[in-house]
């Protein structure tokens, strides 16, 4: 069973031309010039329930433009929609009350009352009972810890607390999709791992769906298994994430420093058994390229260390950081 459900959805924006000098002001009032930009060029993909996806790609590839039609705020140009069995520009009000929504970069929160407040009005708006309210509500409070926070005006409130404050905004209702657009963005490094810890439970606890747009790929490494990549308004890849680190992330490598000087022979000649390209950095250090996913380090020490003394090692993996930028600096085609 899917949560969302997306086939052949593009969606084109008209981008206007200003034409020069006074004279082209004048034309511009009568005939404007336009051009159509393609944000989101024919893609298709299901979610299913209880998954939690990435969905990323680099600036103006088209995220925002899918999340606001999955979340009924664009109308597509052409192509089909489903997202918890409905059209969400159609049957918008029942819609809104399956889903919840946090955008980084804009509050749902009411800025100049308490926290505190925003709840009661939200609560009502996705006609909450007191009683469901309760149970869930104080749950969501404690584990992202804004007790203290819900007597503030949220135009008091760091951007950590007000993103916690946000998330549990958008959980009023217990929705069973979450859309996530750069929720953990300019947080440090506490409040994100909260975040990310409290959405992995919501995950487990409730089955909760979760899509999540992001630049910050640790989030995603730490909380989806699936990733959607989007260039130019296509989908570029879909599938595992781990996948993607497998095929493209060119292989695990070890920096070795050894207590003695050592020749390169000797150590083509102790793992010569084993799929390992060796690189000398200096008379002591070396780095072995394991050239098969199979292979682990510790086969690797298991044959070398016994030999030679070891003073240090390092396993040094390309992070998903990397991967990405070379795919999009190369073209995921030709980098495949
Ligand atoms: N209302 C609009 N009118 C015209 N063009 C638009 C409009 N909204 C988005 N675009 C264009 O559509 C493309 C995709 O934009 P979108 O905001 O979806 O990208 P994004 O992947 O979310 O980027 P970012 O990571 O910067 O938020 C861009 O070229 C953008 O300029």
């Amino acid at each position: 069973m899917y949560s969302i459900e997306v086939k052949d959805l593009t969606k084109e924006f008209k981008s206007y031309r200003s034409r020069e000098g006074l004279s082209g002001a004048i034309r511009d009032l009568f005939t404007r010039e336009f051009n159509i930009v393609r944000a989101v060029d024919g893609i298709s993909f299901n979610v299913k329930k209880g998954e939690m996806v990435g969905y990323i790609g680099e600036n103006g590839a088209g995220k925002s433009t899918t999340i606001k039609m999955l979340t009924g705020i664009l109308k597509p140009t052409s192509g089909s929609i489903q997202v918890n069995g409905r059209d969400p520009h159609k049957q918008r009000e029942a819609f809104v009350r399956t889903i919840g929504v946090v955008f980084g970069q804009r509050s749902q929160l009411w800025w100049d009352i308490a926290v505190q407040e925003s709840f009661r009005l939200l609560k009502k708006v996705y006609k909450v009972s007191d009683e469901q309210y309760q149970t869930h509500m104080h749950e969501v409070i404690e584990i992202l810890e804004i007790e203290d926070l819900l007597n503030r005006p949220v135009r008091k409130l760091s951007l950590g607390q007000r993103m916690r404050c946000e998330l549990a905004a958008a959980l009023i209702h217990n929705p069973p999709l979450l859309f996530l657009d750069e929720p953990t963005i300019g947080l440090d490094v506490l409040v994100k791992l909260k975040i990310r810890e409290f959405l992995k439970e919501l995950n487990a606890r409730y089955g909760t769906t979760v899509l999540l747009t992001t630049h910050d790929l640790t989030d995603i490494e730490a909380l989806c298994q699936r990733v959607v990549m989007l260039d130019e308004g296509k989908i570029i890849y879909d599938g595992e994430l781990q996948e993607l680190r497998e095929n493209w992330g060119g292989g695990k490598s070890a920096a070795i420093e050894f207590t003695h000087r050592i020749q390169l022979e000797q150590l083509t000649a102790l793992t010569g058994h084993l799929p390992i390209r060796w690189e000398q950095e200096n008379p002591l250090k070396f780095r072995a390229i394991l050239e098969s996913n199979e292979m682990t380090v510790s086969e690797l020490l298991a044959c070398v260390a016994p030999h030679i003394e070891v003073k240090d090692f390092r396993i040094e993996e390309v992070s998903t950081e990397e991967i990405v930028q070379k795919i999009y600096q190369k073209g995921f085609t030709t980098y495949a």
